[in-house]
């Protein structure tokens, strides 16, 4: 026998409970990170790494979009990719991922070619996409909403790497502070539409699995740099410090 539909509140609660138990702000790579304890080699690989998340987001949300038949949810749904691709001159929030990469001392160029990427993180970030693509709309959008939790480790990051980190400055962590405001818009209506959409004990629970999901794909990356690049296991074909260099740091 299915057990009734949770209350919306309850709901809403049980997904917040998800991203306190699970999301990646939790994870042992980020507590280093923002405490100051990377090398600037594991820097490097988070970013090389991260950049294969940042650059499929806007073609997941591209096979978002191409399965749903409301305008009104493909015009609001839209926005995602406008943020990360951005304009032909401004770009959006892949050029400022780049500009990280700069400030690091990689070539942007190198990073944006993901030739260094790690094989587990190319293996989590596609099962993202392929999620997306093939899984009900409700457990997609439910799947977007660690980004709940975005706002609060984005603050975090630019508060320690700006205190612990030479390379850290307004230009370099401008990504951050731009997903601060565009986050919220977001996630506000992904919240609602899966409480509303979730209108069976069923669908909630699906919900809460793609949610837990997500949080998988996020914390599988780290686990991934941890192994490559804190213990030293570089899997074949990933960067390896001192490739990828840009030929002149600012
Ligand atoms: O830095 C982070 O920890 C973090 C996490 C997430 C997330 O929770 O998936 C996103 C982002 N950043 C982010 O910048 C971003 O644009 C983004 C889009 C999405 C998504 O699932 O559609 N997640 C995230």
């Amino acid at each position: 026998m299915t057990e009734p539909a949770q209350s919306r509140a309850d709901f809403e609660a049980r997904l917040r409970a998800i991203g306190a138990e699970r999301y990646h702000d939790r994870h042992p790579f980020h507590v280093r990170l923002h405490g100051g304890h990377c090398t600037p080699d594991e820097v490097r690989a988070w970013v090389i790494n991260r950049w294969q998340y940042q650059s499929r987001i806007p073609m997941k949300d591209a096979a978002f979009l191409s399965r749903v038949t409301d305008p009104d949810l493909r015009r609001i749904w839209r926005k995602r990719i406008e943020d990360h691709d951005g304009g032909r001159d401004e770009g959006g929030g892949l050029r400022r991922w780049l500009a990280l990469a700069r400030a690091v001392g990689l070539n942007p160029d190198y990073v944006a070619s993901s030739v260094g990427v790690m094989p587990a993180t190319r293996f989590a970030v596609d099962a993202y996409l392929r999620f997306v693509r093939d899984m009900p709309l409700l457990d997609a959008v439910a799947a977007s909403l660690t980004e709940l939790f975005a706002p609060k480790i984005h603050a975090q990051r630019i508060e320690g790497l700006l205190a612990h980190y030479d390379f850290a400055d307004d230009s370099s962590l401008s990504y951050f502070r731009t997903r601060l405001t565009e986050a919220p818009e977001d996630v506000a209506f992904g919240l609602d539409y899966v409480l509303t959409h979730a209108d069976t004990r069923e669908k909630q629970d699906a919900a809460a699995a793609a949610l837990i999901f997500k949080t998988d794909v996020l914390w599988a990356q780290l686990d991934a740099l941890w192994h490559g690049y804190v213990d030293g296991h570089i899997p074949p074909g990933a960067w390896r410090p001192g490739e990828g260099m840009a030929l002149w740091t600012h």
